[in-house]
């Protein structure tokens, strides 16, 4: 994999930040995009734009084509059995709120429980708190290993014949650890509950076999995984997606509409109201083509080995907090850190006269800050486009923020 080659298919790496060259260290939060993902939007607007499904006109043919043929892709990059198991959603966020509302408030009442880690993303948390106050389910926190790892241990001890859903990140987005989401998923399944995975940081970064997990709901981010904003995909076994209640209603999902009552269409087109995210879908198609022709694995162990060689570097750097797994042991992509004494925000601020771009602040996962007693961090997250050289700049403009706080250079 060669980073630099790379680097040529996003144009945006020809911008200058405050006269620097861009160090871009937010893939966490949102990813750059390909010319060739940007190429397959204009020419879907420029050969191929219309409404799908409904016209029998040569552009309705080449759009509905088009649409259906990304949720082709996305189903074989994620291995789901079928193409109809792909739900085409705005983002995480949407993915996880339908099912949070379309299928588990039907299946909730009174002492079951929701199962989840305190440090899971508001996206991934919210939802579960909405529908446990909807029905009188309750939510049951698990507990953190120091380094914010989940020990299997207490996942037995926490999911029991109450538990009725399961939801944890497969990758943390501030800790960077990977959780066991196969084991935890078997630990699930064994007291009759669903685990519904996040996996908005690890479906962009590392390998996805839906199958080899055994997950029951999958959400993730289009535009985290080199696609456009606005198109996420919700992934569910075919028995939860056909019991599973549409949570948004109106053209498109309908089958029979009488005057008080109607009958849907069959998933996954019951769950895309309306005029669906044709050209969302289409760039994640491409962005999909474009991760598979370098390799998913590639990708995993080129994020990785930048997070270790910047723990290592960090580890340099005396007054310099790193959250999450420590040196030598597995991390995802990305490095939260503290200045001491420094906030964040501050931090973020020189490193971007830097050229520098980090993401600072709570990341989204409020009760985890609490947890780790700070109010807020930086992160550093990178992609298959950061080299080693991004790392040098980042470190070096790290210490040049400690100097101006007026830290001594350990
Ligand atoms: C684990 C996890 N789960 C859900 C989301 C939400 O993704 P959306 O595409 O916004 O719906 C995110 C997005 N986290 C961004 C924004 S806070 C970050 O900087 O970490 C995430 O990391």
């Amino acid at each position: 994999m060669n980073p630099l080659a790379i680097r040529e298919d996003f144009p945006i790496f020809q911008e200058k930040i405050n006269g620097h060259p861009l160090v871009y260290l937010d893939n966490a939060a949102t990813s750059q995009k390909p010319r060739q993902v940007l190429d397959v939007l204009r020419r879907y607007y420029e050969s191929e734009n219309s409404n799908v499904h409904r016209g029998v006109h040569t552009l309705g043919t080449r759009a509905t084509e088009a649409y259906e043929g990304a949720r082709e892709k996305v189903a074989r990059f994620i291995n789901a059995p079928s193409p109809y198991q792909v739900v085409f959603t705005r983002g995480t966020t949407e993915s996880i709120n339908m099912v949070a509302h379309g299928y588990a408030r039907a299946h909730l009442q009174p002492g079951d429980e929701i199962v989840l880690p305190p440090s899971e993303h508001h996206s991934n948390l919210i939802p579960w708190q909405q529908a446990a106050r909807a029905t009188g389910a309750t939510l049951r926190y698990l507990p953190l290993q120091e380094d914010g790892s989940i020990r299997l241990a207490d996942v037995e001890a926490a999911v029991t014949d109450r538990t009725k859903v399961v939801a944890i990140a497969h990758v943390s987005n501030v800790l960077g650890t990977v959780n066991p989401v196969r084991e935890i998923a078997a630990i699930a399944h064994r007291h009759g509950a669903v685990i519904v995975v996040d996996g908005a940081q690890s479906v962009p970064h590392m390998p996805t076999d839906v199958q080899d997990l055994d997950c029951d709901f999958l959400a993730f981010s289009g535009h985290k995984m080199l696609g456009p904003t606005g198109i996420g995909v919700l992934y569910g076994k075919p028995s939860l997606l056909a019991e599973m209640e549409p949570t948004y209603f109106g053209g498109e999902m309908i089958d029979i509409v009488e005057l008080h009552e109607s009958t849907w269409k069959e998933a996954p087109w019951k769950f895309e109201g309306g005029t669906p995210i044709i050209a969302g879908a289409i760039g994640l198609g491409a962005a999909i083509e474009y991760l598979s022709n370098i390799g998913m694995e590639e990708i995993a162990k080129h994020d990785a080995h930048l997070a270790d060689l910047t723990v290592q570097r960090l580890a340099e750097i005396e007054g310099v907090t790193v959250y999450g797994p420590g040196p030598g042991k597995p991390r995802a992509g990305l490095v939260t850190f503290n200045l001491d004494g420094v906030h964040p925000h501050d931090v973020a601020t020189v490193l971007d006269a830097a050229g520098v771009a980090v993401r600072a602040g709570h990341h989204c996962a409020q009760p985890l800050m609490r947890i780790l007693h700070v109010g807020a961090t930086a992160r550093a997250s990178f992609y298959l486009y950061n080299t080693e050289d991004d790392v040098d700049a980042f470190v070096a403009a790290l210490k040049q923020a400690k100097e101006f706080f007026g830290h001594a250079i350990g």
